[in-house]
């Protein structure tokens, strides 16, 4: 007769244990799992992804419930079990179930820690741990506008990172100088905050919170130093405690975890216990990946099978937040009898350190450019010693300058085959290797399949590609087809496509007909549905106001201590002394705290209060300068023939005409132009989205730059004579932007994906420009400025005022009322 295996805990660690258990042995034990939540189960670590847009609940399920049934597991879920007799050999639940044991695991989790504030039991106080704190973040998002997170770790700023794709606005409190403190140092840590602040997030460091404000409702935070922060929603993540009551009333060995020895085993005869409940060396760990060791360890214990005991692990953490590369594993402040390695590169972002003890790696911190993470972290668990030949480990073994890296191809044919890949689900090089030549594998979702690998967090998903790449050849790599988000599988050319064959012009339309998995959309979709059917049908097309980014419908940028910006268009950079005196009168009137001349030639007000925008707008009655849009934002120019010595052409005059053609135009993402009149440059045009540089008898046209965080060169898209080539082909080389990339993706980016010399053939001939032309005519015939607009439309004022409605007390915004908003008012 099989022996009963009971398990407490349903969560990642728990079911890996189990997995591993019927991999080894299927047959030996008759499985039951309870587990309090009432899901099969799902993948938590996910749920910043589910917040950030970037999967769906479905997405997030590991094992179904048919995997259960499957496997012959008896499952409970939503019941909770709350009495251990080890005597009787049985558990108790609280629906009075009484079910017996010959072994049992405990694989109860965590716990989130919750500061006992005054006031901590107000409607919109939670944690984030779970599927129903995640449900309880987008719902608030959709009627409230203000977030505070309290606590700058890992989970803190992922919680916060999803709260601002869920257009709130979010402020970060911590209690330290700098954030993510127990991972990073505190150079990467400014790098980091400096990143986060640039994506809209705001912190407020070394803050004691005190205690929270409002009735029923959360109405704001106040803290230790008497200050006071508005919230209509506080999200704990302040760490966690490992969930012991259960074991502790049933007399089992308890500390900060649950205490196990090597071998997983409790104080008690026949009970186990795995995951973050556990406390192993007097070390609790927080991590999947070592905790997937640990089932490991269980699995083979109780499988019969000899094993090694579990000898604790070294752990690494990735920040999963888009557009972010942190990467930290062991010891990595450097001290007394250590050493470090490190490279720094303000101009690209990167910062790397890595810390030596005797020549072994003993921690690391890598920003802007993890692609060494596994290498290191493969370094680290070896303990090899790097004596004399410290630098192999960021420059390789011939030691190349500047730090750069070697290609994630040439990475990742030369790491190891025992060089973990997956953290999270423990994937080495090798397992994909044989994934890929054995079970013939050749999509990065094939392998996933196979092997988990890629299939948590998904950060590790370019190295996995690399492998495949390096070990296939990209001849040989499948295209990979992937949803816009998680509420689609459908990709962008697909939604596009239907878009136009199926006429449909409103997002809910979109998400309705082409069945999107959540009726509502996500952020990341809805402003690129907008921008689509916008781009699509100019003419029909009603800009969704609640489907724009906070700054688009505040038409203002949002500053990092709430309040805004005011950029007024400024045409080439050249302004006149009764506009000057304008703005130097709304600036005093309005008490504007920093006047700034932009990078883009501009004057920016800042430091003002919501309330004043509409009134400011109207004193200043200049358009709008668009700062805070997916549009053309600026167009910088030199001086040109008309003063410089060395001018050719007439530079000012051609970046007015092209400021004043394509002004208020929708793009994928902003657009900067700029025009030099000699070879010279003055005006940087060469890494502008597109940049005009004169030459003797005419012009050259530079397209798909970037001067950004990653730094790059225009390339050469033509040479023209006059001004009007200029225009055409300006016109044209913006609408095949505007009509094939991607929402959300600049120029450079698009250039690189769709080939510099596939854009030269769409506009290789007059009749195609001239088409081009036709249509982006249509949509500039359309724009009208939106300050304007809302100044004198009664009802797109009443939409503004309640879309920006400082404090959700104040009540959300209806859809309806957004849906007023006419076509080209929005940004652009
Ligand atoms: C938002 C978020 C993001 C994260 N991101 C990462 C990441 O990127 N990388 C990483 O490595 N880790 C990450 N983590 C941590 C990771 O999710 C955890 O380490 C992991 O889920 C722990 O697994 P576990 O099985 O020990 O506990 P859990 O997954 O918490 O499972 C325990 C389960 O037991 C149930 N339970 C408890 N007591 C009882 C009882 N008495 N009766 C019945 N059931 C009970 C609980 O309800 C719970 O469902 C993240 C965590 C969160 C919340
Ligand atoms: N990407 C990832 O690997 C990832 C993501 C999310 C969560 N997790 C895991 O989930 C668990 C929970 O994450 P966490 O970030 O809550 O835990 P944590 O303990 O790593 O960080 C909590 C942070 O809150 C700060 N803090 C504590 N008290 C505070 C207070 N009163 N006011 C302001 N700040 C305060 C701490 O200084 C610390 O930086 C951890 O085990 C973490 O590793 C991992
Ligand atoms: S780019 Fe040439 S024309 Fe323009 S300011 Fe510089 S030197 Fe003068
Ligand atoms: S490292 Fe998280 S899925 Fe691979």
């Amino acid at each position: 007769m099989k022996q009963r295996l009971v398990m407490i805990g349903n969560g990642m660690a728990g079911v890996s244990f189990v997995e591993q258990l019927l991999k080894l042995n299927p047959n030996r034990y008759e499985i039951t799992i309870i587990g309090a939540e009432p899901y099969p189960n799902y993948n938590r670590i996910m749920l910043s992804s589910v917040l950030a847009g970037d999967a769906s609940m479905q997405d997030i399920i590991l094992n179904d419930w048919d995997w259960y049934r499957d496997n012959h597991i008896t499952l409970h879920t939503g019941e909770t079990v709350t009495k251990i007799d080890s005597a009787a050999k049985e558990v108790v639940t609280d629906k009075d179930a009484a079910i017996p044991y010959d072994e049992l695991v405990l694989a109860t989790g965590s716990l989130p820690y919750m500061l006992s504030l005054p006031g901590a039991d107000k409607e919109g106080v939670i944690a984030f741990r779970d599927i129903k704190d995640c449900e309880t973040m987008i719902e608030t998002a959709k009627h409230y506008r203000k977030a505070i997170v309290i606590g700058g770790g890992l989970l803190g700023l992922e919680a916060a990172s999803g709260l601002i794709h869920l257009n709130m606005e979010v402020s970060v409190v911590h209690k330290h100088a700098h954030i993510m403190e127990r991972q990073l140092d505190a150079t990467a840590s400014f790098m980091l905050q400096e990143e986060l602040e640039r994506q809209g997030m705001r912190f407020l460091l070394q803050k004691q919170s005190d205690s929270i404000l409002g009735d029923a409702r959360v109405r704001g935070l106040r803290f230790q130093d008497g200050t006071e922060e508005l919230a209509d929603l506080i999200v704990m993540a302040v760490g966690i405690r490992p969930n012991v009551q259960l074991a502790k009333k049933s007399g089992i060995e308890v500390n900060r975890g649950i205490v196990v020895d090597d071998y997983m085993q409790t104080s008690e005869a026949n009970i186990y216990a795995v995951g973050e409940c556990v406390e192993h060396r007097a070390t609790t760990i927080g991590l999947v990946a070592p905790l997937y060791e640990q089932g490991a360890v269980l699995a083979k214990k109780l499988a019969g099978v000899t094993v090694d005991g579990y000898k604790g692990s070294v752990v690494s953490t990735k920040l999963k937040v888009s557009g972010v590369h942190v990467f930290s594993a062991g010891r990595y402040e450097d001290g007394p009898g250590t050493k470090a390695l490190r490279v720094q590169d303000d101009l690209e972002g990167v910062y790397k350190k890595i810390v030596f003890d005797h020549g072994k790696v003993v921690g690391a911190v890598l920003f802007g450019d993890t692609s060494e993470s596994s290498k290191v972290y493969a370094a680290i668990r070896s303990g090899e010693d790097y004596t004399g030949r410290e630098k192999e480990i960021l420059f390789g073994g011939a030691g190349s300058p500047g730090g750069r890296s070697a290609s994630p191809i040439d990475l990742a044919a030369a790491m190891s085959g025992d060089e973990i890949v997956c953290g999270c689900n423990g994937v080495a090089k090798d397992t994909i290797v044989s994934a890929i030549m054995e079970r013939g594998c050749v999509s990065v979702g094939e392998i996933k399949a196979c092997t988990k690998a890629s299939g948590s967090c998904g950060t590790c998903k370019p190295v996995v590609e690399a492998i495949l790449t390096a070990t296939i050849g990209s001849e040989q790599v499948a295209p990979v087809k992937e949803g816009i988000c998680g509420c689609t599988s459908l990709t962008r050319d697909d939604v596009v496509e239907a878009i136009r064959r199926m006429r449909l012009t409103t997002t809910k339309e979109v998400m309705h007909v082409l069945e999107w998995n959540n009726p509502e959309g996500c952020s990341k979709c809805r402003p690129a549905l907008n921008y689509y059917i916008g781009m699509i049908y100019p003419k029909e097309h009603e800009d969704e106001l609640e489907s724009r980014f906070v700054n688009e419908r505040n038409h203002a940028n949002i500053q990092k201590d709430g309040t805004f910006s005011v950029v007024p268009r400024i045409y080439g950079g050249v302004t006149t002394p009764e506009d000057l005196k304008k703005i130097a009168t709304v600036a005093e009137k309005y008490h504007v705290p920093l006047v700034k001349i932009t990078g883009g030639q501009r004057i920016d007000l800042l430091g003002v209060k919501k309330e004043d925008l509409p009134n400011m707008w109207k004193d200043l009655n200049m358009p709008s300068g668009y700062a805070y849009g997916k549009a053309l934002r600026t167009v910088k120019t030199c001086v040109g023939n008309t003063f410089c010595r060395f001018g050719t052409q007439d530079a000012i005059k051609m970046g007015i005409d092209l400021e004043k053609k394509f002004e208020r135009l929708n793009t994928p993402h902003k657009v900067k132009l700029a025009v030099s009149g000699c070879p010279r440059n003055c005006a940087e045009a060469t890494i502008k989205d597109l940049g005009v540089v004169a030459i003797d008898g005419g012009w050259e046209l530079y397209v798909a730059g970037n001067g950004g965080m990653r730094v790059r060169a225009a390339d050469l898209l033509t040479k023209v004579k006059t001004e009007e080539e200029v225009l055409k082909w300006t016109g044209a080389y913006l609408q095949y932007y505007r009509e094939t990339a991607n929402f959300g993706e600049r120029t450079s980016e698009w250039s690189l994906r769709v080939g510099l010399e596939t854009i030269k053939k769409a506009l290789a001939t007059q009749e195609d420009r001239d088409a081009l032309n036709a249509r982006i005519d249509v949509t500039l015939g359309q724009t009208q400025d939106p300050w304007k607009q809302i100044l004198e439309n009664e009802d797109l004022r009443n939409a503004f005022d309640a879309l920006t409605a400082p404090v959700s007390s104040e009540a959300a915004a209806s859809s309806e009322s957004g849906a007023a908003y006419k076509k080209g008012g929005g940004q652009g």
